[in-house]
């Protein structure tokens, strides 16, 4: 799914057009004067007059390249190819679309109350309509007007959400209205652009308004879309050694993946050479996979000497939760205070956060208990043992302890071969060595690579299934390092408020 910036969502109503123009150039001055969502809500126009216009809409909303929602009618949504459709409480049954619609298209619940907030969110819904939150002309209002404390209320009540207020909003109480709440991500509007004269000048005056209180998520994304292309270079030009102990079923891939991104892989767990390759080395990886007491006492002696020559380390804490060896050693590791970055999948980041990890051997059991506890689980961890922590899973949580982003790449195949993780760690240990400026985005610009690496070689012809999977993956990592803008069209990042 595309990621969508909810900032200024216009939503249309043709009866509300000054006579002077028309319903089309009132859209396209929309568009111009910065809209980010256009929602097609046509409540008398029979179906084919719909589809009619509403291909017409597409066509101006693409040139702008901003999304299209169509209200109520998922037939016409289906018909167009629109991008979403935003329902109401009486409308069709959000399950419903979403079998009808699929998981990669945009679907919107309007919500007046908490519970059908709760409701709307449990269901998977993509964004809330909450309102209305003033009285307006341009709907017959059935249900109680919200007012800031009651949109406040219902935002309290949810976990992060994408969201937008609607109803009687202008310029100076959607002022207000975005000065008294958090974690609004942008405001709907009617009449206030489609009965305007200059409809262009009014979508500016509020954009620039919003943007005072609600980032616009592509901003975001491209900054680190950009931090990771360049961190990308550094590793191709500088070539950094990457000192690995890790696990000896991955340990071929690993070194393999470290080459292909342009690193130099180094696999020893040779105690009596630690201090030397700390001396030459860039990052360290260490991977708690298969874990002896040898091992365990090498891995010490190697954080203590990487981490007095100032290199980063990330530490891997395979199975964390399985076995009472591998809960004390996750424990020492951690509170050595010498870890930079904590990598690991769902059930161990959630065991080592206390918000219900469970593994089956190594494997990650179940899920991540919903984006609010995952997103406090990074946080939380990343701020108790003052590192980033990196939580992969079916969307990959990454926390310094302030800020959370979810990054939603990444192909099923990754969780049929072993080691996909632990390559992650591989290539967290190849950017942070060369771009220690930022932690953060070079963790998130590694996760990016190989989740993205892994989309591209799943489209291959040659990929059967997991074992050219695992091949074709080590080739895109190859191929999109050496043409890493490939992350601008691909990449999905956002960042999560709580
Ligand atoms: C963004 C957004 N929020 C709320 C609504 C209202 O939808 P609904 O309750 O289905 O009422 P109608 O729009 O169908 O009259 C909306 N359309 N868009
Ligand atoms: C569709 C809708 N749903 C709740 S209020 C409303 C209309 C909002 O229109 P306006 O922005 O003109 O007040």
């Amino acid at each position: 799914m595309v990621t969508v910036d909810y900032s200024l969502y216009l939503v249309t109503d043709s009866s509300l057009v000054p006579h002077d123009l028309t319903f089309l150039g009132q859209i396209e001055k929309a568009l111009e004067g910065g809209v980010t969502l256009v929602q097609l809500r046509e409540k008398d126009l029979d179906t084919g007059p719909f589809i009619e216009l509403a291909y017409k809409v597409k066509a101006l909303t693409r040139q702008f390249n901003v999304p299209l929602i169509i209200n109520d009618r998922i037939d016409v949504a289906l018909a167009i190819d629109a991008d979403g459709v935003h329902i109401g409480q009486d409308d069709m049954p959000l399950t419903q679309a979403r079998q009808l619609f699929g998981n990669d298209k945009i679907i919107g619940v309007s919500c007046n109350t908490i519970e059908e907030a709760q409701i709307a969110v449990h269901q998977g819904a993509d964004y809330l309509g909450i309102g209305a939150v003033w009285n307006t002309a341009t709907k017959k209002l059935t249900k109680k007007t919200l007012g800031i404390q009651g949109v406040q209320d219902i935002l309290a009540a949810i976990p992060p959400i994408p969201n937008v207020v609607i109803g009687g909003i202008k310029l100076d109480n959607g002022k207000e209205l975005l000065e008294n709440t958090t974690g609004v991500s942008g405001l709907s509007i009617v009449s206030g652009i489609m009965a305007a004269p200059d409809a262009k000048k009014a979508c500016k005056e509020l954009l620039s308004m919003i943007r005072n209180y609600v980032v616009n998520p592509m901003t975001v994304q491209n900054e680190i879309v950009e931090y990771a292309i360049k961190a990308i270079e550094h590793i191709k030009t500088k070539s950094p050694l990457v000192h690995h102990m890790t696990n000896n079923v991955v340990i071929n891939d690993n070194a393999n993946a470290t080459l292909a991104v342009g690193a130099s892989p180094i696999m020893s767990t040779n105690d009596e050479e630690v201090n030397d390759i700390a001396k030459i080395n860039g990052s360290m990886v260490l991977n708690m996979g298969t874990l002896s007491p040898k091992m365990a006492e090498t891995m010490s002696m190697a954080m203590k000497s990487n981490h007095d020559l100032g290199h980063p380390i990330v530490f891997d804490p395979v199975g964390a939760a399985a076995t009472e060896y591998r809960r004390v050693h996750t424990k020492k590791f951690l509170e050595s205070g010498t870890v930079t970055v904590l990598k690991g999948n769902t059930g161990e980041i959630l065991y080592i956060a206390e918000r219900g990890g469970k593994s089956r051997g190594v494997d990650s059991v179940g899920g991540n208990g919903g984006e609010e506890n995952a997103a406090l689980a990074v946080k939380e961890t990343a701020q108790k043992y003052n590192c980033i922590v990196a939580m992969t899973g079916e969307i990959d949580y990454v926390s310094d302890g302030h800020r959370v982003f979810a990054i939603e790449n990444g192909d099923n195949l990754l969780a049929c071969i072993t080691g996909s993780g632990c390559m992650v760690s591989s290539i967290v240990g190849c950017f942070t060595a060369v771009n220690r400026d930022n932690y953060l985005y070079a963790t998130i610009a590694a996760i990016l690579l190989v989740t993205i690496a892994s989309e591209k070689a799943t489209k291959r012809s040659d990929v059967q299934g997991p074992g050219t999977f695992r091949s074709a993956l080590i080739d895109e990592l190859y191929n999109v390092s050496n043409k890493p803008s490939i992350l601008e069209e691909y990449a999905k990042i956002r960042e999560v408020k709580l």
